[in-house]
């Protein structure tokens, strides 16, 4: 765990009030160390330099710091000493850090006659140009931004922070020479051209919804390759054996070789059928992952899980073929449908059962900010889903044992899609299997957490219901799951919050009975 951000800065700079809005619009809790230390030792910290003096509380600090950048995931302020301990600076180095800056006058007005800063307590002015002095090398050491609040209002340096909480992020998956990037921020896309190096030729898959923006990609990287653009059916109608056999083709008539790349550009129907194609093609070319939706920036573009549907189940052909890299780039997602971008929050919402129980506090304190493009919420959600992901697959890539956590609703999910020719939202479908998973979770013992289920899925306007009498055919296709083996079936449920467990003695009888108490 850690926080979100951590402020650094002088006296005066702000940190608290700042911290506080920054974390309200963030939707996650604010922690201040020096409040911490008060607490800790009973007494109000110029009453610790008076009676114990600043080495003391020196010390204090230093293990407050360090208990909070391991148990806080909010927003944290530090005091304004803190970054002169040489131990902090280093743990500082694995966190984003913001420096608010702000000038001796500016710094001096605000803080007035110093109630309750000790070291201000006398002559403010020259005191706090001697720390200003000091302390500024130190703030910029270990800042990853700054942000200058002279001349400015809380309110402004709080949109500048949280604008560059957006900018773009990077997760890795895998290890050593195994690993590749997944990028997030406005801009990624701008990533891209680097990616291309040895190419002589990119292919780009994409559907008709994406058609401008994947001309916008051509014409970006026509500089440094050949671009190839290659439209295919949307969404569940691409991901076929048949579209992919059409691609191929189209890989061949453009002279397509080993160091030529794939660039998938669309939701997650389209970067599974990219990953696929490149999986297959001259038994495996490099893919590189634009998604554009929710579910394929959080879920499907990360991970290397490719493939199609056929007539037996969804996704039973496909290969694990890791990405080049993936690059998401929020911005698009301001033109996806309401529809889908909820769709994509059930992957969202099932990290955050299986792994990250603060996704599910940011989505239940405002649901309809997860639901906006451009909330801090949203690329919050994003930037943790992914994380979650990120670490599952990098410890599992071929789901030989807790990738399978990753499957978490999907049993019944891809047995509603199936037995409804693929027609359903995917994001939908794994909505509806959390809710039989949930149920299946709290009849065989373990924890109840069907209500917060329902209540969360919900407030996004996703569906927690089925239609009944479809049992017979979801129980056939169910027994089809991969993660079945032999004549076992597995489903995967919770023990507890963020305490998934892969499951292998569910009875028929319980399915049906959890079926029935979803079914509407
Ligand atoms: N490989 C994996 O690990 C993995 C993980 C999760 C899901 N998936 C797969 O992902 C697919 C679902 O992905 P999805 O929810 O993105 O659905 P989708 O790919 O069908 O996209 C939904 C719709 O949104 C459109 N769209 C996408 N981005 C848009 C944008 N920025 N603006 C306007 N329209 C846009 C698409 O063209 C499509 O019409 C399923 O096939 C599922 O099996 C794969
Ligand atoms: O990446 C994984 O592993 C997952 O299980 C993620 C799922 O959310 C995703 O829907 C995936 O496509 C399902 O994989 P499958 O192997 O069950 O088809």
């Amino acid at each position: 765990m850690s926080p979100v951000l951590v402020l650094v800065g002088p006296p005066g700079s702000g940190k608290t009030t700042v911290g506080k809005r920054l974390a309200d619009k963030l939707g996650v809790s604010f922690r201040d160390t020096d409040v911490d230390i008060a607490e800790a030792a009973g007494s109000p910290i110029p009453d610790i330099f008076v009676d114990h003096g600043e080495e003391h509380f020196r010390s204090l600090e230093r293990e407050a710091v360090a208990a909070a950048l391991s148990e806080h995931d909010g927003v944290l302020a530090l005091g304004g000493g803190a970054v002169l301990a040489e131990s902090t600076r280093a743990l500082l180095a694995d966190a984003d850090v913001a420096f608010l800056s702000v000038e001796l006058s500016a710094a001096v007005a605000r803080v007035g006659l110093g109630a309750g800063r000790p070291l201000l307590a006398m002559n403010p002015r020259a005191t706090m140009k001697v720390l200003l002095d000091q302390r500024k090398p130190l703030y910029r050491e270990v800042a990853d931004v700054t942000v200058d609040t002279d001349d400015r209002t809380p309110d402004e340096v709080v949109s500048e922070l949280a604008q560059w909480l957006g900018g773009p992020a990077v997760v890795t998956v895998g290890s050593a020479s195994q690993s590749y990037d997944v990028v997030i921020g406005a801009d990624a896309t701008v990533a891209l051209v680097d990616q291309l190096t040895g190419a002589r030729r990119a292919a780009i898959l994409y559907s008709a919804p994406m058609a401008e923006h994947a001309t916008r990609v051509a014409a970006f990287i026509a500089d440094v390759v050949e671009p190839v653009a290659i439209e295919v059916p949307d969404a569940e109608a691409g991901k076929t054996i048949e579209v992919a056999a059409r691609c191929w083709d189209r890989l061949g008539e453009a002279g397509f070789t080993r160091t030529d790349v794939i660039i998938g550009i669309g939701g997650g129907a389209v970067t599974d059928l990219a990953g696929f194609v490149a999986a297959c093609w001259l038994r495996g070319v490099d893919v590189i992952q634009l998604p554009t939706s929710v579910l394929g920036m959080v879920d499907a573009a990360v991970g290397g899980k490719t493939g199609v549907n056929t007539g037996g189940g969804k996704n039973l052909v496909g290969a694990f073929h890791p990405p080049r890299s993936v690059l998401c780039d929020l911005s698009i997602l301001d033109t996806l449908p309401r529809v889908d971008r909820a769709a994509g929050l059930a992957e969202v919402i099932k990290c955050g059962f299986i792994a990250d129980p603060k996704i599910l506090d940011i989505i239940e304190a405002d649901p309809k900010a997860a639901l906006d493009p451009s909330s801090p919420q949203l690329a919050e959600l994003v930037r943790r889903a992914i994380a979650v992901k990120a670490e599952v697959v990098t410890e599992d890539l071929t789901e030989a044992g807790r990738r399978a956590f990753l499957n978490y609703g999907h049993t019944f999910a891809h047995a509603i899609e199936k037995v409804e020719r693929y027609e359903r939202r995917h994001g939908e479908a794994v909505s509806i299997g959390m809710m039989f998973a949930a149920v299946l979770g709290r009849m065989t013992g373990r924890v109840d957490l069907v209500e917060r289920t329902r209540a969360i899925l919900e407030s996004v306007g996703l569906p927690t219901g089925y239609v009944d009498g479809r049992f017979d055919d979801l129980a056939a296709a169910m027994r089809l799951d991969k993660k079945n083996t032999g004549h076992t079936q597995r489903f995967v449920l919770l023990d507890d919050l963020v305490a998934p467990a892969l499951v292998d003695d569910v009875t028929v009888e319980q399915q049906a009975a959890a079926y029935r108490e979803i079914t509407t």
